[in-house]
């Protein structure tokens, strides 16, 4: 793949523009509040967040329905008006450099919203028009290209598969060339084949030099995919760094044990592994996925002279880390 050249060709000129910044995208006490209207309250969306996208990042922003993150990827796109606090993208303020905080980003949103009856290439020409590329400086088919479509460029979009159409709409966030890309939920009810493909895609993309900001509800396309992740929780940031060290830092599985015993308390020799005792007969142990104590666990059970009848081991999941990540804060 051919490396991505971040060039202003198609942007306006701005003569107040910074030296090249070190931040892709930089938000400070950045605020939103929907106004309430008869039937709804006001909703406050995001709570005057802080958050630093390095340039070259591959960046996870993880939440649960609700947390914020579409308002916040909006705003940045311009879709949505801010209350305060402000942002820069590629080191243009949103707000006294919007045409060229505009041209440096691209947004995949989240629905497939094709139209059917042009072909790849038409497609990829008419949003380049939308964004004044010239002509001559289009790249239409080297991006059909890195998204792997190149073979489809004159194939009706309605004869294209679910995958494709996928990345069809990534390479139309790419024709103005922008070194940041948005994905918003890009593999929401995407089967595990295609979530790998755009997987694929998306890290091919960064490495060949675009800077790349995710939302997702998944934790393990966080894992798999972002170099950094934060984690957003009704409006607030309630975590933001590099991925390995994010997860070696919660607690990230948990086995759950039901015996046969009635218990008042957790016995003696399990004691050492912390569990919670639950119901009067469940035991649920919870551990680092990297230091996974099981086979001590199982003998300290031997030892207890328990019976079990049950045992599950279960993935933390977001909620979860939301709930340790809160109570940690508080
Ligand atoms: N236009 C709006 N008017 C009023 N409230 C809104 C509006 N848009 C979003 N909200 C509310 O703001 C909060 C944050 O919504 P947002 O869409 O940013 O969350 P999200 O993290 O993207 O969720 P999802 O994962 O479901 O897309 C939610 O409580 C939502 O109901």
């Amino acid at each position: 793949m051919s490396n991505v050249q971040h060039s202003d060709a198609v942007a306006p000129s701005a003569p107040d523009r910074v030296a090249l910044p070190e931040a892709a995208v930089s938000v400070e006490g950045l605020g939103k509040v929907y106004r309430g209207s008869k039937r709804m309250p006001e909703k406050v969306a995001l709570k005057d967040v802080d958050l630093t996208i390095p340039r070259g990042a591959l960046f996870g922003l993880l939440g649960p329905n609700g947390a914020g993150k579409s308002t916040l990827i909006n705003m940045l796109a311009g879709l949505v008006t801010k209350t305060r606090g402000r942002a820069e993208i590629w080191g243009y303020d949103i707000d006294r450099d919007t045409r060229m905080a505009r041209a440096s980003i691209g947004v995949v949103p989240q629905e497939l919203n094709i139209d059917p009856f042009f072909t790849p290439y038409e497609l990829l020409e008419l949003q380049a028009g939308l964004y004044g590329v010239p002509p001559a400086e289009r790249r239409t088919m080297e991006i059909l290209g890195m998204l792997g479509l190149a073979d489809k460029a004159k194939a009706y979009t309605r004869t294209l598969s679910g995958g494709m159409r996928r990345r069809l709409m990534v390479a139309k966030a790419m024709v103005h060339n922008p070194p940041v890309l948005v994905l918003d939920e890009p593999t929401a009810g995407v089967d595990i084949e295609l979530r790998q493909q755009l997987w694929t895609q998306v890290k091919a993309l960064n490495e060949a030099g675009t800077t790349v900001l995710l939302t997702t509800h998944y934790l393990e396309e966080a894992e798999q995919l972002c170099d950094t992740i934060a984690i957003i929780n009704d409006g607030e940031v309630i975590a933001c760094e590099a991925t390995g060290k994010l997860l070696q830092r919660l607690d990230h599985k948990e086995l759950s044990l039901t015996v046969e015993e009635s218990l008042s308390q957790v016995p003696e020799v399990l004691r050492p592994f912390g569990p919670e005792l639950a119901g009067g007969n469940r035991l649920i142990f919870r551990y680092r996925a990297n230091e996974s104590p099981v086979a001590d666990l199982l003998d300290a059970i031997n030892r207890a002279n328990l019976t079990v009848l049950d045992l599950r081991t279960e993935e933390t999941d977001l909620e979860d880390i939301f709930l340790q990540l809160t109570r940690k804060k508080s």
